[in-house]
């Protein structure tokens, strides 16, 4: 009993020393999700990534998709270590981080298939997260989580305050993202919502207020935001973009997927903390 007791204390005495770590630190976390798999979360984060990166921001992106790990895919480079050396106590933080091709982006390499249980509970994966913003040397870090709402999912989602749910209008990815709202709503203050695979602007804001009044009805929280931050359209381009391994924002500047991302940027920009 003690010992349990005992060690509650201490992560939580760990939990406060991050948090005052964090506030000396001009590194600002974002974290992506989605419920449902699929849906255009990876290819999302890599190209904000870049649009951030054009505004002159320095930009990290942790590959944190353990069912698939593909962001190397999608910035088209072999990273020597994933950030899995880092935990294994094999490398150190700054070894597992690789520049890309484009400029003010690095990556932290994921490995699919990584087994959690294996540290299940023991915050290691915070842990990851803090030592990056303690380096101090980046603007955002983007947390790209796998899908679904795991232990690990979980785990990267409990020391984010912005978070934002990528979905697509498909009634069982709304289910999922609902579920997300549901478990959110119980101790963060808000989330942001993007739509993906969706035509205009309107619909997905229309949609995303059907969600805040399905959340009212079964008196979820009450001051817990959902913000709809944006939407963008099915594009030929960025399938082909992705199969080639490049992005479509950098390929095709005038799509309008890409002036929607801008947007989206935008937004972010203004409101993240
Ligand atoms: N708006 C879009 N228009 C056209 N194709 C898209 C769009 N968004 C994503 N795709 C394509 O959909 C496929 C899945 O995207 P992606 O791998 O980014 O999904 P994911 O949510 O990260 O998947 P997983 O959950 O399996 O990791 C890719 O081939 C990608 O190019």
């Amino acid at each position: 009993m003690f010992n349990s007791i005992s060690s509650q204390a201490s992560k939580l005495i760990n939990l406060t020393t991050r948090r005052k770590r964090n506030v000396d630190s001009k590194t600002k976390l974002i974290t992506i999700t989605s419920g449902k798999g699929g849906v255009g979360k990876s290819t999302f984060t890599a190209n904000i990534a870049f649009l951030l990166a054009q505004r002159g921001l320095k930009i990290a992106v942790l590959d944190a998709d353990i069912g698939l790990a593909n962001m190397q895919v999608l910035f088209d480079i072999k990273p020597k270590y994933t950030f899995f050396d880092y935990i294994d106590g094999n490398k150190s933080i700054n070894d597992v981080i690789s520049q890309t091709s484009y400029e003010n982006i690095s990556l932290l390499a994921g490995k699919s298939g990584y087994q959690y249980s294996n540290h299940s509970n023991s915050f290691v994966f915070t842990r990851v997260v803090e030592d990056i913003i303690s380096l101090n040397k980046f603007d955002i870090l983007l947390v790209d989580t796998g899908a679904g709402l795991n232990d690990f999912v979980k785990e990267f989602l409990s020391i984010s305050d912005n978070i934002i749910a990528l979905t697509t209008t498909d009634p069982s990815a709304l289910t999922d993202v609902y579920s997300l709202i549901k478990m959110l709503s119980i101790d963060k203050d808000k989330l942001m919502l993007c739509f993906n695979h969706t035509k205009n602007y309107k619909i997905g804001e229309t949609i995303a207020n059907s969600l805040v009044n399905l959340a009212k009805k079964n008196r979820l929280n009450q001051d817990f935001m959902v913000e709809y931050i944006g939407n963008v359209s099915t594009s030929a381009n960025i399938s082909t973009t992705g199969r080639l391994r490049k992005l479509f924002t950098k390929e095709f500047l005038d799509d309008d997927s890409t002036k929607q991302l801008q947007d989206v940027i935008n937004y972010l920009l203004k409101n993240i903390y």
